[in-house]
């Protein structure tokens, strides 16, 4: 397909959560699938945060994370990629805000500007959402070329202390976690 992926590769970052069933091997099996794909690369993985539910309180806690991955796909072939993740997990749309077995969210790619129908970046929400900052400041290294640190550093500047995010376990990425060994 031509305008699926580029020459070029970019630096994407994406927000996971998920609240029904087994989180954490929700999220595991998301990185995996996600590293497993041959143009995607998962760079970093953030701790694993355990965070009270936003938007729609009645329904369990979360489990948030996020990954840096390095791509040559177009941000929306990225995007389909991990809907198709999401399927793939058992994801049901039902309410807006309402549980899941995995949510995947692209929140920057590149310091990329778009607004279509089905991609707005960076993600639209990221910056009032302290279970997808915190894992983010986990991640994004202070020199990011195209500003990610600074905005992450003023948005948590305006957050209301932790507002239910505690730490609950490392992502075990470091350890070899996600590596389909070869
Ligand atoms: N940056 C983005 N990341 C992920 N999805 C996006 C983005 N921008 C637009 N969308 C669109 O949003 C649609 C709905 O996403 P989803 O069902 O995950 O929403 P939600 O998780 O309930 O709410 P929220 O978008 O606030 O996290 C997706 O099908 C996708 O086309
Ligand atoms: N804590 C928490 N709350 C949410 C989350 C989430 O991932 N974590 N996702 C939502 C819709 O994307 C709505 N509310």
């Amino acid at each position: 397909m031509s305008n699926y992926s580029t020459s070029e590769l970019s630096e994407a970052y994406i927000a996971l959560g998920a609240n029904l069933g087994d989180r954490e091997q929700s999220l595991k099996e998301a990185l995996a699938l996600l590293g497993a794909h041959a143009e995607i690369e998962v760079l970093r993985c953030s701790g694993i945060y355990e965070t009270e539910p936003v938007g729609y309180a009645d329904q369990p806690n979360f489990l948030n994370m996020t990954a840096a991955v390095r791509t040559s796909l177009l941000p929306e072939a990225l995007l389909d990629v991990m809907l198709e993740i999401e399927d793939r997990l058992g994801r049901v749309r039902t309410i807006r805000n309402g549980p899941r077995t995995v949510d995947l969210d692209l929140l920057w790619m590149d310091g990329k500007v778009l607004d279509t129908p089905h991609l707005i970046l960076p993600h639209p929400r990221m910056q009032e959402r302290a279970f997808v900052l915190f894992p983010l400041r986990d991640i994004v290294p202070r020199d990011e070329p195209s500003g990610l640190w600074e905005i992450v550093t003023k948005a948590l500047g305006k957050l209301d202390g932790r507002e239910g995010i505690k730490l609950w376990t490392s992502s075990g990425w470091e350890d070899g976690f996600g590596h389909t060994g070869n």
